[in-house]
């Protein structure tokens, strides 16, 4: 897919970026590179990266290009997140475009993906998509593009579906059980299996809320049990429900092999939790020539059921966070490449919905809200498992730029967007009250509270510094990422 970007008219670019510079090297000991970290200096020139070169290939600065020097710190690819709910226009009380990008640059988060559902309307048709586009219009502190919705409504209708493609969505998302919004009604694997013929015609992928409603929970009598309990609520959704739900995908996916009819096609399952028997059938599908990734989140790799208070209903989220053991097996997995990616899968609310004082998890609103906090949440979490800086490039950018279909993004190359950050894994932080978090509502993340290590020092959107220590650029110039074909 090629794209086509829609940039905010009118705005001078002084008030886009911090630096006033156009022509600037970013100089560094630990740049990350796709081959390998290198001590030297990348150099940028209006949008793009124009030069990759180690220290002992660098000639230095031509007269009026400027030299910033973020010494040991780590410069590294601006992180994609292929996965946020920030459920604007409808619903910006719960995040808004503004809010979640400001949190996404001050994460290193450069590119965004939005997802079709917690905005009101649901982004299912060209002419929702269009009302995608005016919220975003001068609201976006980095590039932003938008998956479509697969519903039942318009999976058997391939001129629709053809039409959103063609407006510029990603790709397609679906709920193989019910996502919690009216106008976001579940898929089957029929919806599932049109849907991918018209993406084959697309090369686009189709990602999948994997999690099939069966009887296990019902038996239990949600009167008699705590519903403050975090336990009572990990009952109701159980691995089984993530391996019933891939396990009916693949008799679609197969569809996806090279000379299947849906070759072109690629379907992505979305925050994976279960990593026993519903990672074994993804691997198996893998290696059947299925075109098929998978990826799972932060807070996953994070918390385990085992800590989770009763009820703080923060960490409610579909599929649930399970128990030690399954984390263990979560990182093992991803350790392994068997989880190919990572997301952020934001997905907040207002407070009110998050029922903190009353603490039901059966009620409250699932989602965590955490995407200012990944790169320090994965890399604090990862260090015991000896996470490098490389992995964190290639499950944070390289791999979700692909899935995304942008290929101007996702490594520190020549040619590239420059879209980078500048951290330091060592600087810890504790996310107490007076930590500045650009999310909305930051009473309801889960991550508050805790001590983190690496902190964002710099963020750069197609060579506009859009955040530094604290500080954001005035304007919004962040780009509107839509597929042309
Ligand atoms: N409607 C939602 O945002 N749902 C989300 N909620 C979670 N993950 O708890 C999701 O991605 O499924
Ligand atoms: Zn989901
Ligand atoms: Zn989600």
């Amino acid at each position: 897919a090629y794209l086509y970007v829609k940039e905010p008219s009118k705005v001078p670019r002084d008030d886009c970026s911090l630096l006033p510079d156009h022509h600037y090297w970013i100089k560094s000991k630990r740049i990350v590179t796709p081959d390998g970290i290198i001590c030297g200096a990348v150099g940028v020139k209006g949008k793009f990266i124009t030069s990759v070169v180690t220290e002992n290939d660098w000639r230095g600065a031509s007269k009026g290009e400027q030299v910033i020097d973020y010494g040991e710190a780590v410069v590294m690819p601006g992180l994609v997140d292929v996965h946020a709910h920030l459920d604007d226009p409808g619903r910006a009380d719960w995040e808004g475009f503004p809010s979640g990008t400001k949190a996404a640059a001050a994460g290193g988060i450069t590119t965004l993906i939005d997802m079709p559902l917690n905005s009101d309307p649901s982004t299912t048709s060209t002419e929702t998509l269009e009302l995608k586009i005016k919220a975003a219009e001068k609201n976006i502190y980095v590039d932003v593009g938008f998956w479509g919705g697969l519903v039942p409504g318009n999976a058997f209708n391939s001129s629709t579906l053809e039409a959103l493609l063609e407006a510029g969505v990603l790709g397609l998302k679906s709920f193989m059980c019910p996502s919690g919004i009216d106008d976001f009604p579940m898929t089957n694997a029929d919806h599932i299996k049109e849907g991918l013929s018209v993406l084959a015609k697309y090369r686009r992928p189709l990602l999948v809320h994997a999690e099939l409603q069966l009887d296990s929970g019902s038996h239990l009598d949600l009167n008699t049990e705590d519903a403050r309990s975090y336990s009572t609520y990990l009952k109701t959704r159980p691995p089984a429900w993530e391996e019933a739900a891939i396990r009916e995908l693949l008799t679609v996916t197969k569809d996806t092999r090279i000379g299947g009819s849906a070759e072109g096609a690629h379907l992505h399952i979305v925050h994976l939790s279960d990593a026993s028997s519903s990672l074994d059938l993804i691997k198996e599908a893998k290696v059947n020539g299925d075109s098929l990734s998978v990826e799972t989140c932060p807070h996953y790799l994070a918390f385990t059921a085992e800590e989770i208070q009763d009820g703080d209903t923060r960490f409610k989220c579909a599929p649930p966070i399970r128990d030690a053991p399954n984390r263990e097996k979560l990182w093992e997995a991803l350790m392994d490449g068997h989880i190919d990616m990572l997301s952020s899968d934001h997905s907040p609310t207002v407070p009110e919905l998050k029922l903190l004082g009353e603490g039901n998890f059966l009620r409250a609103w699932g989602g965590i809200s955490g995407l200012q906090f990944v790169l320090p949440v994965t890399w604090s979490y990862g260090k015991k498992y000896g996470v490098t800086l490389e992995q964190l490039a290639l499950w944070w950018s390289e791999r979700p730029a692909k899935i995304a279909g942008l290929k101007l993004k996702g490594a520190i190359a020549s040619g590239n967007l420059a879209d980078i950050v500048v951290w330091d894994p060592s600087a810890e932080f504790d996310l107490s009250d007076e930590y500045p978090v650009y999310i909305k509502h930051p009473s309801i993340s889960a991550y508050m509270g805790k001590r983190l290590a690496g902190k964002v020092f710099a963020t750069f959107v197609g060579g506009n510094l859009v955040y530094k220590e604290g500080k954001h650029a005035p304007t919004a110039c962040g780009v509107q990422i839509l597929a042309k074909r």
